[in-house]
């Protein structure tokens, strides 16, 4: 897919910006704290309905205004597309073709996006929630059903825990803690099973495209880890089953400690290096080309799964990459991916290596072609 055009109005510090952007390259050029990220970021925001690095929609919003928008002119295979998302105080409109779509899950997935910036390094060394929230986002894109499985099974978790939260061994209603944990169980083996569907395939391109950049002196492999036993699981409904007794289980160990024990909300993901646990071995280097394949990783498997390729956005990444991972990263999007670049300097970017790419100044909320 290709992004033809971009508009903004009161986004951060864009109080309005039109631009044009039909060439396979587009690169972001200024000093710090002038726009560049906030630019990715709105593309991203078009995609997706929420921002990479915050999940406080107000702070997108510009200091002086009420709301803000994004509109987004793409090509895809089978034609042109509208996109606008307006947030406000009130929550977020999205509208396709100047029709406004009733769920924002419908939305999503119309302009598909791969981000890639120096805090994904997270995913592999950080916390289970940032590897959460990443499988979350990308499954998200391509798999509909996937958010209003998440949503439904965040409700029910949130009611859960809130009546853990009182009740305890001697009290307990265990007629309604039956229901939900009837319902936790159906949306969180929804949500297991893509989330292991997603792994399984991911993990495929990952490790072909790790072999590459290394030159096959590594292996990277990628690890579900859900917190209960789901090998061999033939169907379903032997997951939701797995998952009802698991909860009894824990029953008397969660009314003593007030909260969920079991569930995709518990769930992670491990990067094996050569074997050896990337989170833990790993020297740095490792971990960000193993974040570096992850993410290319994921523009194979977006086109495998939706027939068209994403939008690759790179946040400030390509003067963190020695020549030969910034080589194979051009490599794999020069032609076939349209891809947004920010960067304080051009110095450090193999611009010869890139065709059709025009270069853009950012300054202070305004850019410049
Ligand atoms: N809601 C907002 N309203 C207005 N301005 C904002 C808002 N949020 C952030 N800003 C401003 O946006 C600017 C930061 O922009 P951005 O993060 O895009 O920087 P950048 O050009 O990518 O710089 P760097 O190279 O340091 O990453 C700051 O000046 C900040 O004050």
């Amino acid at each position: 897919m290709f992004l033809n055009s971009i508009q903004l109005q009161h986004y951060r510090n864009y109080e309005q910006l039109e631009l044009r952007t039909d060439s396979q390259v587009n690169l972001f050029v200024g000093p710090n704290a002038q726009g560049k990220t906030n630019l990715l970021e709105a593309i991203f925001v078009l995609a997706l309905t929420k921002s990479h690095r915050t999940s406080k929609d107000k702070e997108l919003i510009g200091w002086q205004s009420q709301d803000a928008r994004i509109r987004g002119e793409v090509d895809k295979r089978y034609g042109t597309v509208t996109l606008d998302l307006t947030l406000s105080g009130q929550g977020k409109k999205a509208k396709i073709n100047g029709l406004e779509q009733r769920k924002l899950s419908d939305f999503v997935g119309s302009l598909n996006v791969v981000m890639f910036a120096p805090e994904d390094l997270e995913i592999v060394k950080g916390t289970p929630g940032i590897r959460r929230r990443f499988l979350d986002m990308e499954i998200g894109q391509v798999q509909p059903g996937y958010l209003h499985s998440l949503g439904q099974y965040s409700k029910v978790l949130v009611q859960r825990n809130n009546y853990l939260k009182t009740a305890t061994p001697g009290s307990v209603n265990q007629a309604m803690l039956d229901i939900w944990n009837m319902q936790l169980a159906e949306y969180g083996v929804k949500i297991i099973k893509k989330r292991e569907n997603f792994i399984h395939k991911l993990q495929r391109w990952a490790q072909q495209i790790h072999a590459g950049i290394t030159g096959g002196t590594e292996e990277l492999t990628i690890v579900y880890r859900p917190s209960f036993e789901t090998e061999d699981a033939k169907d379903e409904s032997v997951l939701f089953d797995r998952f009802m007794i698991k909860l009894t289980q824990v029953k008397d160990q969660e009314l003593r400690r007030g909260v969920t024990l079991v569930g995709p909300h518990r769930d992670d993901i491990a990067f094996f290096i050569n074997g050896k646990e990337a989170q833990v071995y790993g020297s740095q280097g490792q971990q960000r080309t193993a974040a570096l394949s992850l993410k290319l990783a994921e523009i194979e498997l977006i086109h495998e799964e939706i027939g068209e390729y994403p939008l690759l956005l790179l946040d400030d990444v390509l003067s963190e990459l020695d020549q030969n991972r910034q080589t194979q990263l051009i490599e794999t999007f020069q032609n076939k991916v349209q891809t947004f670049v920010t960067t304080t300097g051009l110095e450090s970017v193999n611009i010869a290596k890139l065709h059709d790419s025009r270069i853009y100044q950012v300054r202070d909320g305004q850019v410049v072609r």
